[in-house]
């Protein structure tokens, strides 16, 4: 059965920030948001984990694999280089969804994302050393078929993002809803889900939803892990299966 570990990454009191003494300009917001996001996305990958951007003042992981220590060395190493401050909430569960409601109930209940006194709060509990399993992540990677024939060389580049975030957007309704999972759009054509244990009849009948309700055709690769990048890492290599195969979903386990 899987087991998420599920991190919430607040930037503290950052709306506030962005307009004091006056509004910043944007070009730097957005510099300082994808580097931050950088950062956070090299520091829990060096550890296996996932992060997703998210909306940038907020973004999810999967920590499968971090302990409480690294998420404290995570907020000291920001706070040093920063002109923002992290707060953390970390929860498990074996959905997705619901490790992430508990780790943003921690973040709630010890301030606003606007309390300028709430700084740097960790809260939580991660997985214990010895107590991982190589099922405690099962990760779905989805992509669209033939996205640069249907449309990256047919539809100018607007047009494509608008047909591509219609499926992202679809997706990631159906999974939330349907199966507690949490979805994330990573660039190109590609979504990575965080999942609870599902099987073909799910993913089947989410990528027949999506094609029925905005006409976008999509395949999946998953795997499961102890960590995001061993489930990811298989993920990725079911999808090859697809590629190869003409299949639209392959689970790697089923090999
Ligand atoms: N983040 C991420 N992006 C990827 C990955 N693989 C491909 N992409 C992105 O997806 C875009 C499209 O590549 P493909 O998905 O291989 O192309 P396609 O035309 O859809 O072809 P098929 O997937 O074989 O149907 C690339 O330009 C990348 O931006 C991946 O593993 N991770």
């Amino acid at each position: 059965m899987t087991n998420t570990q599920v991190t919430l990454v607040q930037i503290d009191n950052y709306g506030p920030w962005t307009v004091t003494p006056e509004p910043r300009r944007e070009a730097d917001l957005q510099t300082l948001q994808s580097r931050l996001y950088a950062d956070i996305s090299q520091f829990v990958g060096n550890r296996n984990g996932y992060t997703f951007f998210t909306r940038f003042d907020n973004m999810i992981a999967v920590t499968n694999g971090l302990s409480f220590e690294d998420h404290a060395l995570l907020q000291e190493s920001v706070g040093n280089r920063y002109p923002v401050s992290l707060s953390l909430g970390v929860a498990t569960g074996t959905t997705p969804a619901q490790a992430l409601s508990d780790a943003t109930e921690r973040i709630q209940d010890a301030g606003s994302a606007q309390d300028k006194d709430r700084r740097e709060c960790l809260e939580g509990r991660t997985i214990d050393d010895g107590h991982r399993t190589p099922d405690d992540v099962q990760i779905a990677h989805f992509d669209v078929i033939n996205a640069t024939g249907n449309y990256t060389d047919e539809l100018n580049a607007f047009d494509s993002f608008i047909e591509i975030e219609q499926g992202y957007a679809e997706l990631m309704r159906h999974m939330r809803r349907a199966h507690d999972s949490l979805s994330f759009f990573v660039g190109g054509d590609n979504i990575i889900v965080t999942c609870p244990d599902l099987g073909y009849a799910e993913y089947e009948e989410a990528i027949a939803h999506v094609e029925e309700a905005v006409d976008v055709r999509l395949q999946v690769g998953v795997g499961r892990g102890e960590h995001a990048h061993d489930a990811g890492f298989a993920a990725k290599h079911a999808l090859e299966t697809c590629r190869a195969d003409g299949t639209r979903v392959e689970l790697e386990w089923d090999h």
